[in-house]
């Protein structure tokens, strides 16, 4: 229950961003400063001292995937929930928070590889169809200045793709490359082939290309601006204090 001011019993929200001077962590801020149930009461960025997240509630990190493990160590120790849109989760860092999570069973953590609504729905979508195609590629088309390669949202895509066919009894897509320029079929993600695209002018955006006989299907989406991703983030702030444990992906809070 809210009040006009869109504030709960236990007044607004206090929120850290953590990665608050880069390019989502800016934008974080300002839309947590327009919500009316929030209230930003962090803003830190590289060489700020983390302590001064402990009032908060939820901590939302955008920073980078060499520092985002102990950032989340710290917030599930401090009991701070954690919403997090940093890129570089394997499945054996998904198990060490699994095991974080554990000792602090009150504490939640919402890791989402794109809060994209429409982005959510794309790898929904691309993963519905994977079982009626035998031939699928990822693009993915970023701006020059990403760290990593392929995306996370790639790399997601193309694992629950890969479990798709899997689960259908798909094999390999075929594929008679016999000699290869290293680098040309795209990087190898659980069988399927992903390729990464970095130009100026481009924000995230992603195709996935199915083929079979005689057709084609192409499931693109396109952040545009950073502002797109903001919906998903403030959705993820306002349920990570109701779901304790790990929540991977936006999907479970969309249904
Ligand atoms: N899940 C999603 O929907 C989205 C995820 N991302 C991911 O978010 C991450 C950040 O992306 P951008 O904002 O574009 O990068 P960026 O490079 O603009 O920002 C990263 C920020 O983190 C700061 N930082 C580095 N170490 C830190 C530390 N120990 N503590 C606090 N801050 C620290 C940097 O100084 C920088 O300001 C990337 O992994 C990117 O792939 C980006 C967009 C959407
Ligand atoms: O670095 C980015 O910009 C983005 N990173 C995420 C990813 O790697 O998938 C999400 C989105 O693609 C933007």
């Amino acid at each position: 229950m809210t009040d006009e001011q869109g504030k709960g019993p236990q007044g607004p929200i206090r929120v850290a961003v953590l990665g608050a001077r880069g390019r989502m962590g800016v934008e974080v801020c300002r839309a947590v400063e327009a919500a009316a149930d929030m209230e930003l009461v962090a803003a830190l960025d590289q060489g700020d001292d983390l302590s001064a997240a402990a009032g908060a509630e939820v901590a939302v990190d955008f920073t980078t995937p060499d520092v985002v493990m102990d950032n989340l160590r710290w917030c599930v120790e401090a009991g701070v929930h954690a919403v997090v849109g940093t890129t570089g989760f394997t499945g054996r860092r998904l198990d060490q928070v699994r095991d974080w999570l554990a000792a602090r069973p009150e504490v939640g953590a919402v890791i989402a590889p794109n809060f994209g609504i429409g982005a959510v729905l794309m790898m929904q979508f691309a993963e519905r169809a994977a079982r009626h195609f035998e031939s699928v590629e990822i693009i993915e088309q970023h701006h020059p200045r990403k760290l990593d390669a392929p995306s996370g949202t790639a790399t997601h895509t193309a694992r629950r793709i890969a479990q798709a066919r899997a689960e259908a009894g798909l094999g390999p897509a075929p594929d008679a490359t016999k000699d290869e320029v290293p680098g040309a079929r795209g990087a190898d993600i659980d069988g399927v082939r992903v390729h990464a695209v970095r130009a100026t002018g481009l924000v995230a955006h992603q195709e996935v290309l199915f083929g079979t006989a005689g057709e084609t299907l192409t499931i693109r989406h396109d952040s545009y601006d950073r502002v797109s991703f903001m919906p998903g983030v403030l959705l993820a702030v306002r349920a990570v204090r109701t779901r304790p444990g790990l929540t991977i992906g936006l999907d479970p809070l969309l249904d």
